[in-house]
């Protein structure tokens, strides 16, 4: 069984300018959305599109977590969420005009008693389930919050995959996940220098390979990805060709790809491409890629 962990789930407030976003001054939007998001969730809904059962797990808080709880069984995604007494599932805001801002909310605080029922339910998983952290931690926890979990979890034999920043992502690799996602500037903050080329990128996803990461997964946006798998292999991918719409969640779509099609074909050249065709079917959708898009793009990679 796949499950995936959202510390801090979002609605995501999707708003669109024609005009360039003009700082301290009103803007009046041309249209708004609401998505349900927060990347663990995300990774949680496109597997289910592609037909892999999961059930995501995290918190919740206020009315804006029972929408979103509601939103997720809507659409046919098990969710097993903890609900936070205080505080509010937070929104985050996504301006699309020309370019992409985003400012995304704090999130409720996570007290100890909460952790204990998440590290409850993770007690369960059996060998070969597969765990995805995926996403920020509220302020409130600290930067080992990840690591306390892998450490919990060691011996049990569940994979686990690691989509985080920082020393949130750092401090995990002891644990030697399976697989790690960062994109180009979260791997160049950690290793401290900007990566502009693909020799540059791959040295930098060795250090975390060598610190104990299995595979690599580097999303690099429109300029595609490239992994750095077990074997010492590296792949390299382009992106097919669309229009892209909103780039939000791309990233967790490649996971959810790269997850599926690791599964279904023991590949990784065949996880990347499907990896592929996931994250670049979303930044070609308003909401998650769908499976139509997905098999669309599949075809031209
Ligand atoms: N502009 C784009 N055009 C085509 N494909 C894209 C584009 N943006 C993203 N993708 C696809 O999605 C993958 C992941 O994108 P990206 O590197 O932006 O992830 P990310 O930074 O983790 O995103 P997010 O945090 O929004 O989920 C890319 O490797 C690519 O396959
Ligand atoms: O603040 P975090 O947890 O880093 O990211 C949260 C978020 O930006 O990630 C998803 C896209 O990847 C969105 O649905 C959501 O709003």
């Amino acid at each position: 069984m796949i499950y995936t962990v959202t510390f801090n789930p979002a609605i995501d407030y999707v708003v669109r300018l024609d005009t360039p976003l003009e700082v301290g001054e009103v803007n009046r939007a041309k249209g708004e959305d609401c998505v349900l998001g927060g990347k663990g969730i995300n990774v949680s809904g496109v597997l289910a599109e592609l037909g892999c059962r999961n059930t995501a797990l995290g918190f919740v808080a206020g009315e804006t977590g029972a929408w979103l709880e509601r939103g997720l069984a809507a659409q046919g995604i098990t969710t097993n969420f903890i609900h936070l007494e205080q505080g509010m599932t937070r929104i985050n805001v996504k301006i699309k005009a020309g370019q992409e801002t985003e400012l995304n909310g704090a999130g409720p605080d996570i007290p100890e008693s909460a952790m204990e029922q998440l590290e409850a339910q993770l007690d369960k998983l059996a060998e070969g389930d597969i765990l995805i952290l995926a996403g920020s931690i509220p302020s409130s926890l600290p930067q080992t919050t990840y690591e306390r979990l892998l450490a919990r979890l060691e011996g049990h034999g569940v994979h686990t995959v690691v989509d985080a920043t920082r020393d949130l992502l750092v401090n995990v690799l002891q644990y030697h996940p399976f697989l790690i996602k960062p994109n180009h500037h979260e791997l160049g903050e950690i290793v401290g220098r900007t990566l502009t080329t693909d020799a540059d990128i791959t040295a930098a996803a060795r250090t975390l390979q060598e610190k104990g990461a299995r595979n690599v997964l580097v999303s690099m946006a429109g300029d595609g990805a490239l992994l750095l798998d077990e074997k010492g292999e590296v792949h390299r991918i382009g992106t097919p060709k669309g229009k892209v719409v909103n780039s939000v969640g791309a990233g967790d779509s490649m996971v959810a790809g790269f997850v599926a099609g690791y599964l279904r074909s023991d590949s990784y050249l065949e996880a990347l491409r499907l990896g592929t065709a996931c994250g670049s079917a979303t930044a070609f959708s308003l909401g998650l890629a769908k499976k139509e898009k997905i098999d669309e793009l599949l075809n031209q990679i």
